[in-house]
């Protein structure tokens, strides 16, 4: 099984949604990038990036997360805000009563993006 449908598929992204974008906005270290993005967007972003995180169906590759994320790098985005998005990624999925085994796969999951998303 894969580690997308161990967590719960569609339904645990849905229920992670929520929870993941309040630990964001409430994150003093990164909630600045967050400031002028399209709130109308911002759930189908979120249900975008938590499917890629745990593994499961994407459309983006990581010519798109460069893209995606280079007005962001131009801000400042580096490791330490890269390191904050993992870990309120795990206290939310915590909350839900994943395991840490599952959490640190989505971590793993979550590293393979870091150098695409920063522009290194
Ligand atoms: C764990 C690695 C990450 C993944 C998998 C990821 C994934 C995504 C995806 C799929 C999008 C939507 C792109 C689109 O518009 O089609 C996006 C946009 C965005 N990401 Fe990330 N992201 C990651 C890390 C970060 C970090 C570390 C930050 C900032 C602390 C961040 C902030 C944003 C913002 C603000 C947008 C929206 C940009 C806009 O609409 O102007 N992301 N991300």
């Amino acid at each position: 099984m894969s580690l997308y449908q161990q967590l719960g598929g569609e339904a645990a992204v849905n229920a992670a949604v929520d929870i993941f974008y309040r630990k964001v906005l409430q994150d003093e270290r990164i909630n600045r990038f967050f400031s002028g993005v399209d709130m109308e967007k911002q759930s189908a972003k979120q249900k975008a990036f938590l499917t890629m995180a745990f593994g499961g169906p994407n459309h983006y590759t990581g010519a798109d997360m460069r893209r995606g994320h280079a007005h962001l790098v131009a801000q400042g985005l580096n490791d330490s805000h890269f390191d904050a998005v993992v870990e309120d990624l795990g206290a939310t999925l915590k909350e839900l009563g994943v395991s840490d085994a599952l959490i640190a796969q989505v971590a793993a999951v979550a590293e393979t993006t870091r150098n695409d998303v920063l522009g290194k």
